[in-house]
């Protein structure tokens, strides 16, 4: 079944010109949002999208341009939509996003007390596949992004890799394309400067050509359009667009 996927920001974490690095899988009338950014809850609105009409959230990790928005969500499905949306994140992040991101603003003593008050709860194990639509599955893979933090890349539909904000990881990369028939790379991609906690786009350039030809760029800086026609055979991802994966 063909997966279509629309970008509600391609930023980095810092970027202004760009919404925070969130997406969109749409299968048939079924919409997976994979992280929910300070600018998600905007990004949604500018393309006519409310909250409702989400069915499902994914959380690869908890920096502020992938969990920032979750506060405003959790009150407005609580308050106006009265629905726990599922949210699907990695078992080990359960407690900590509650814990160091959330419980500041949501708890209210008597009504919100736990991430279950909020959210549907759906825990994965890293490296076990998990049906959440009848058109999309996904196994979360743990990449290594900054040291003590859990970060989760994820394998979509066993041939779509989506990169969390990750260090290059090349050997994830030939094994994914040559054993695991992987069509598709969305790669995080930093496009100056050295890596450190992200992967640079000299990095990505040293990829060999088959693996360069299916990965597309995402998670880029505000001078971005300062490197196009400089990522061989690999391209940016537009916001806003929609793809047919
Ligand atoms: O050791 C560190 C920790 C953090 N940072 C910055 O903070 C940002 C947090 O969100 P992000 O993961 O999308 O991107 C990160 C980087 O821009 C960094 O450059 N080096
Ligand atoms: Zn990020
Ligand atoms: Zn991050």
């Amino acid at each position: 079944m063909t997966l279509k996927l629309q970008m509600l920001g391609t930023g980095s974490a810092f970027a202004k010109n760009y919404y925070n690095n969130n997406a969109l899988f749409h299968d048939g009338d079924f919409t997976l949002l994979i992280d929910c950014g300070i600018t998600a809850p905007m990004a949604l609105h500018q393309l006519d999208l409310t909250f409702d009409d989400l069915d499902a959230l994914l959380i690869t990790h908890i920096h502020a341009d992938h969990v920032g928005g979750m506060e405003e969500l959790a009150f407005i499905m609580k308050m106006k939509y009265n629905r726990k949306i599922p949210l699907y994140i990695a078992e080990a992040l359960v407690e900590p996003i509650w814990e160091h991101s959330l419980k500041g603003g949501l708890y209210q003593q008597g009504h919100i007390s736990s991430l279950e008050d909020v959210f549907d709860v759906r825990p994965l194990k890293p490296g076990v596949k998990a049906d959440i639509s009848s058109g999309i599955s996904v196994e979360l893979i743990h990449t290594q992004h900054i040291p003590g933090k859990d970060s989760y890349s994820l394998y979509l539909n066993d041939r779509i890799f989506y990169s969390a904000d990750m260090v290059f990881d090349p050997a994830l990369l030939h094994k994914l394309v040559n054993e695991r028939d992987c069509e598709f790379i969305l790669h995080e991609c930093q496009l100056q400067g050295p890596g450190e906690v992200h992967t640079t786009l000299d990095e990505l350039l040293s990829l060999p050509e088959e693996i360069q030809e299916r990965t597309y760029l995402m998670h880029y800086s505000d001078d971005v359009e300062a490197f196009i026609g400089k990522t061989g055979t690999m391209e940016f991802v537009e916001q806003q667009r929609v793809y047919e994966l």
